[in-house]
């Protein structure tokens, strides 16, 4: 009999998750098996887990004193079925969290199947992924990698601040890729995060080398 088991999908931002995710659900309630879906800080600001591909669905918001455990053994004791767990933005969950999911799994045979990016905008480990590839029976990247703006896989994600990249501040800062906003991201590749030169940057400069030599019009 196959094992449940604990399966962390893990990529930067706009990799294509969420919509793995809900791929996933739609995949596995046509065969009547039952899910729950969790999710927390989704971009659209409400209990759902969103893909930019234009899907959306409803889910149970992950208030941080949750106790995933309790609440799967509450809804079983209830007389409903569980056969996964979906878990968007898995790297916002505590610690704590992602041990009581692994517990779901080793106690109660439910696949639990999480989604989240691994390093916030510093390149520093969130706490909540950091436990998942500590636990997780398997680290899943997804199939397609976004690119940087100079066309290498986009590995670390930047955060944008009034149009400059920044380097300190809140590890949470929800928001979404592209510009518009006051805060938002850039995948970019390892070299050219380290570097902190970003697309607009990289126009700029190009669009510098290109004027005559004196800056002046012919
Ligand atoms: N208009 C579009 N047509 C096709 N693919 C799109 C479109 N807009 C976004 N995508 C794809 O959707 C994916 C981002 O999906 P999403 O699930 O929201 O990412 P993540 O959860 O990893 O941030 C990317 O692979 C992106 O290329
Ligand atoms: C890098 C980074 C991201 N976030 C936030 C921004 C988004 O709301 C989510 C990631 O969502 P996605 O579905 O993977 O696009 O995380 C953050 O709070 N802090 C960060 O450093």
């Amino acid at each position: 009999m196959r094992m449940a088991e604990l399966v962390f999908h893990t990529g930067p931002m706009d990799s294509g998750k969420s919509t793995l995710a809900l791929q996933m659900d739609h995949a596995q309630s046509a065969h009547d098996r039952q899910g729950v879906r969790y999710a927390i800080h989704d971009r659209s600001g409400g209990a759902r887990i969103t893909s930019r591909i234009g899907l959306s669905v409803e889910a149970v918001e992950v208030a941080g004193s949750l106790d995933l455990y309790q609440d799967v053994v509450s809804q079983l004791s209830r007389g409903g079925r569980i056969d996964y767990l979906i878990c968007d933005e898995a790297q916002f969950y505590r610690p704590e969290q992602i041990d009581q999911l692994a517990r779901v799994v080793d106690d109660l045979g439910i696949d639990v199947y999480c989604f989240g990016i691994l390093a916030d905008f510093r390149t520093e480990l969130f706490p909540g992924s950091k436990r998942l590839v500590e636990l997780a029976d398997r680290v899943v990247e997804p199939p397609v990698s976004p690119l940087c703006w100079c066309g290498r896989p986009a590995t670390h994600n930047a955060r944008i601040v009034d149009g400059q990249m920044v380097r300190e501040g809140d590890q949470v800062g929800v928001g979404d890729i592209g510009g518009g906003s006051e805060i938002h991201y850039e995948v970019l590749c390892r070299r050219h995060h380290r570097q902190g030169i970003t697309g607009e940057i990289s126009r700029a400069t190009l669009s510098e080398q290109t004027l005559p030599f004196d800056g002046t019009k012919s």
